[in-house]
């Protein structure tokens, strides 16, 4: 079967876990990476920087697929802003997910999502463009996530949870069940929320605390 053409968008670390889920897959032949300029010719993990973002269009006509692969901590707003300009190019959006995970059939994973080996994905779960499961993590039962938003590795979303957009929840961090988080908020790793967080900030720590 021929496999999907696909494109990359950004070459850091994400990009390179990234890429051991696709290849994973089987489904998709990455063409190349697009980054800045200064970076042209150099290469991840034996794929080469192709090209800028300025060169989207091209790759769009010659029928491939994107995937966002620039990471995220303290901020979307760099993941956002790539995956809005593809879709000003009407670029496809692939879906990854890793054959190592196990996401219910009864779940739904919207375009622009990665989801990494040994993620836990549970029956009525809902996740939202644009979204990063890394590693591990746990998205329980009926909870729902927020576009552009990363819930990174080994943490845990319980059940009947509602994550807002362009969230950030660190390692290891736990959200109760039936908690509700609003947008652009950063949960540090480890943390333990327990109480629905609406104020924008950075929380930390067990039960969370506003640090900024
Ligand atoms: C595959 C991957 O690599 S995915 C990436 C996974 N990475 C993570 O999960 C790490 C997530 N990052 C964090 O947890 C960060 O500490 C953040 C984003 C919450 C906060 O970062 P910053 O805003 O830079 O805070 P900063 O490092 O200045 O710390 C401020 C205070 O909070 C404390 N603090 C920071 N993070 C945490 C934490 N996770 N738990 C408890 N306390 C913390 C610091 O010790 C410091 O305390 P002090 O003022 O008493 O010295």
């Amino acid at each position: 079967m021929q496999k999907q053409k696909l494109i990359l968008i950004g070459g850091g670390g994400h990009a390179k876990v990234c890429i051991d889920v696709i290849e994973q897959t089987n489904q998709y032949d990455i063409l190349g990476i697009l980054d800045r300029s200064d970076l042209i010719n150099t290469s991840v993990l034996g794929y080469q920087i192709i090209g800028t973002d300025k060169d989207i269009l091209k790759y769009v006509q010659d029928g491939c697929e994107f995937l966002v692969t620039v990471g995220q901590i303290k901020t979307a707003k760099i993941r956002k802003r790539i995956f809005d300009l593809l879709l000003q190019y009407n670029a496809p959006l692939a879906t990854i997910i890793s054959p190592r995970s196990c996401v219910s059939k009864y779940s739904k994973i919207e375009r622009g999502t990665i989801v990494m080996h040994n993620v836990v994905v549970n029956a009525g779960a809902r996740i939202a463009e644009n979204c990063i499961l890394n590693t591990g993590c746990d998205i329980e039962h009926d909870a729902v996530i927020g576009p552009h938003t990363h819930i990174s590795t080994y943490a845990v979303v319980n059940g009947d949870c509602n994550i807002g957009a362009e969230v950030f929840v660190g390692s290891n961090a736990t959200i109760s069940n039936q908690i509700n988080i609003g947008d652009e908020i950063i949960i540090g790793s480890g943390a333990v929320v327990t109480k629905n967080i609406n104020q924008k900030g950075t929380y930390v720590g067990s039960p969370v605390k506003k640090i900024s």
